[in-house]
């Protein structure tokens, strides 16, 4: 059954606020149920539990890892076990007639306009008061607006009417509360140490992150300040994660490639009060800059032993020893003061031009889209396993790991720190997940080794190798550690047909996600009941899409709209309303267009932002302008790497120009034939530099680049390979003015050694 979706509103209720008439998302018939998560509050008295006091598996228990992670103590009860929910079918009802949109404030107001009561047991920080039509609405002058630049203000929260979007809010620690209460006793958390496998479960794994909280709070962490968290997927990294959230503070991802000045700037942006490193060579990179963070009381190593004492530096057995015997009260009571719509995370994302930005995620933002996204996914409760290996810096890799995998009770097993370095398909091998997330390059590894693998056996091994494909499916399902894995994902960033095909072929469809930092991640994935290849799917239940300004194809600017949509910018007013329009669509900056049924194709992007395949985000401009100033004969940089495993640089030299058409010419201009001389050459002419054929020149740019590249942010912005072009650019060449963008998409495809 396909319900037609009726066309969107603006997103708002107020009647003058430009309609979105044209799109006509379809709903696909399965009709989910909102997960069954109890939304009590509840706070466990339990001994807290130290990391290394988890439980010890047996190497037997371990033997094909996590059979499921709560065993036969729960009845497997599936988000999608046929039964439907008419919270959901009103949901879909919702869909087909014009909406009208709610927004609950929490403190002072509720406005909903189909006035969907909440029990007064979940709703602590929340007075309903039943709306009028908000046209005729009076806004009392405090009421929060949809967004904040503000470390401490809350927003109105976009709830809907009906269906997943009307889910009573809650905090992270509401969500875990209700988490241990349901699933105390199953594996949350697991890891290798050696040939040891030791886990921990809901009650362990909480109680840790409400004795991280009482350390951190011990330690001098207060309100909306950030704790940064620099290292590997751990257990220790999600503890101190969400201890930071329970204490009252803004958990903090820091990329781990980050050169020490970027992690200050987080850290200074984020007024970090502690930072928690994975080891000595992160150590080492907050030790250079200790000094320049005011805010800075405490650092905690959580893995190795320390190699120096100095005052304020923990090893996490220490950081976890400061908080075991504290009291519970000043915890509780900071809990209790928390709401769902503040803030609790930030994510940095790169700007496209300048300092990063902090993404500011409430409570809301994030325990909502973890339900929205393990229904429309299917999760079974008490069943999932899911393997951490990907940045947790970045939302994808939280949201997956530490979130949607919470929400139903699910396992999270940590891989090796050099998983990206081979031993990743090993531990999937032991663990077999339930579900799987690459971002195109894993996916593109994956695909080279097997295809290398094909490559070295003999032809007739090859030609039994490409028969078998066909028929052995099992057997390459788990040789890759996937064959219990009905949910295999790519994200992130744009995955080549070629690879989605090979997987394909090999019966391991991906399921495409596509969503932002600024969407809590996901905003639409593809699923096995609405799947087409090379479309990201549909919106997770509760969000929708506009395309703004679309041409005649179709093509428009992808915006969101749901509670999965970001606070704002921490400190960043102006990129916030650049982000958000007025009336709280969110834009991404990418390009897209909807197939008749639905199904969302990404078809470009708007904003100057390189992707690559390992999905890191990079802005190109200041990198393009950090080489014009460390070159001063370079007339033209452009900085390749959307969808490639790294950055490369095309440069043009200064060179005359023809008076008359403008077009580039072969002769250097007399500031770069001087510029030559400097360096040691006597080129007066591109042809002579080109293409390396002058090496005092060659030498002298590679120096440059190399400047460069020590200040690069991260390894993933730094330039590999470079090349000075036979030709400046120019608008008769087409490389410039509005054929700019069209251009970068035809050098790159010219360029063989990418
Ligand atoms: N499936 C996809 N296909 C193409 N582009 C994608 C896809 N998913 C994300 N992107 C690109 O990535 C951008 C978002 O990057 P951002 O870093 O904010 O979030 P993310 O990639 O979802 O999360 P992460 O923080 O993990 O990188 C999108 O605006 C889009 O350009």
């Amino acid at each position: 059954m396909e319900i037609q979706k009726a066309p969107l509103e603006g997103g708002t209720w107020d009647k003058d606020i430009r309609r979105v008439g044209q799109l006509t998302p379809m709903l696909t018939g399965s009709t989910p149920r909102v997960g069954g998560i109890t939304m009590q509050h509840v706070v466990t008295a339990c001994e807290p539990t130290s990391m290394s006091e988890a439980v010890v598996m047996e190497p037997s228990q371990a033997g094909g890892f996590l059979e499921s992670p709560c065993g036969a103590q729960h009845s497997a009860a599936s988000l999608d076990d046929g039964t439907v929910d008419t919270a959901n079918e009103s949901s879909e009802e919702e869909s087909t007639g014009e909406k009208e949109e709610a927004i609950v404030t929490l403190d002072a107001v509720t406005i909903s306009t189909k006035a969907t009561e909440v029990p007064a047991e979940h709703s602590a920080n929340t007075q309903h008061v039943k709306a009028k039509r908000p046209d005729s609405l009076s806004v009392p002058a405090a009421e929060p607006r949809l967004w904040t630049s503000q470390r401490d203000a809350e927003v109105k929260l976009r709830i809907g009417d009906s269906g997943v979007a009307a889910e009573t809010p809650l905090t992270v620690n509401q969500m875990f509360t209700s988490v241990v209460e349901r699933f105390g006793d199953c594996t949350a958390l697991s890891w290798k140490e050696g040939e040891q496998q030791k886990s921990l479960n809901y009650k362990d794994y909480y109680q840790s992150c409400r004795t991280a909280a009482k350390s951190f709070l011990k330690l001098g962490l207060q309100r909306y300040h950030g704790v940064g968290i620099l290292g590997f997927n751990s257990a220790e990294w999600f503890i101190a994660d969400i201890g930071a959230i329970l204490a009252g503070g803004f958990a903090v991802g820091i990329y781990t490639t980050n050169s020490p000045e970027a992690c200050q700037y987080v850290a200074e942006n984020s007024k970090a009060n502690v930072i928690v490193v994975e080891n000595h060579k992160q150590l080492q990179k907050i030790l250079q800059i200790e000094d320049k963070l005011p805010h800075l009381k405490a650092i905690i190593q959580y893995k190795d032993a320390l190699k120096e004492k100095r005052p304020n530096l923990y090893s996490w057995a220490e950081f976890m020893a400061l908080g075991r015997d504290e009291p519970d009260a000043p915890l509780d009571a900071v809990i209790s003061s928390q709401k769902p719509n503040q803030c609790c995370t930030l994510i940095y994302t790169s700007g496209t031009t300048g300092q990063p930005k902090g993404v500011m995620l409430s409570h809301d933002n994030i325990t909502w889209t973890a339900l929205s996204t393990g229904i429309h996914v299917h999760l079974t409760e008490a069943r999932e396993v899911v393997v951490s290996y990907l940045p947790l810096s970045h939302i994808a890799a939280q949201m997956m790991d530490i979130w949607v995998t919470m929400r139903v009770g699910g396992a999270t097993h940590f891989a090796q720190p050099d998983a990206l370095k081979g031993s990743l398909v090993n531990t999937l091998k032991e663990v077999r997940p339930t579900a799987f997330m690459g971002v195109p390059r894993v996916w593109e590894k994956m695909q080279e080794k097997m295809k290398s693998v094909g490559a070295k056996s003999s032809t007739v091994r090859r030609k039994v190798a490409a028969w078998a494909k066909d028929l052995v499916f099992k057997k390459v399902r788990k040789a890759l550690g996937l064959d219990r894995c009905s949910k295999c994902y790519t994200g992130a960033a744009p995955i080549t047909k070629d690879t989605l095909e090979f997987f394909l072929s090999l019966d391991i469809p991906l399921y495409e996600l596509y969503g932002m930092s600024e969407s809590t991640g996901p905003h639409t994935i593809s699923r096995p009941e609405a799947f087409k290849l090379t479309s990201c799917g549909k919106e997770i239940p509760g969000c929708k899409t506009k395309l703004h300004t679309t041409d005649e194809e179709g093509n428009g600017e992808i915006c969101f709209w749901g509670r999965h949509v970001f606070m704002g910018y921490l400190n960043m007013p102006d990129k916030t309303e650049e982000a958000l329009d007025a009336e709280g669509w969110l834009h991404s900056g990418d390009l897209g267009k909807h197939d008749k049924n639905g199904f969302l194709f990404i078809t470009g992007r708007i904003k100057e932002l390189i992707i690559t395949a390992g999905g890191e985000n990079i802005p190109p401009v200041p990198i393009e302008d950090a080489v014009k100033e460390a070159l001063p004969l370079v007339s033209n940089a452009m900085l390749i790497g959307d969808k490639k495993k790294f950055l490369s640089m095309l440069l043009t030299i200064k060179c005359q120009t023809n008076a008359e058409t403008g077009d580039p010419e072969d002769e250097l201009t007399a500031e770069g034939q001087e510029l030559c001389r400097k360096l040691g050459s006597n080129a007066t002419r591109v042809s002579q530099v080109a293409g390396g054929r002058d090496r005092a020149v060659h030498a002298a740019i590679q120096e440059g680049i190399n400047q460069v590249n020590e200040r690069a942010t991260s390894n993933a912005q730094r330039i590999q390979k470079w090349q000075v072009l036979e030709r400046d650019f120019s608008i008769g060449g087409g490389e410039l003015g509005e054929w700019e963008r069209k251009s970068r998409e035809e050098k790159k495809a010219s360029i063989t050694w990418l």
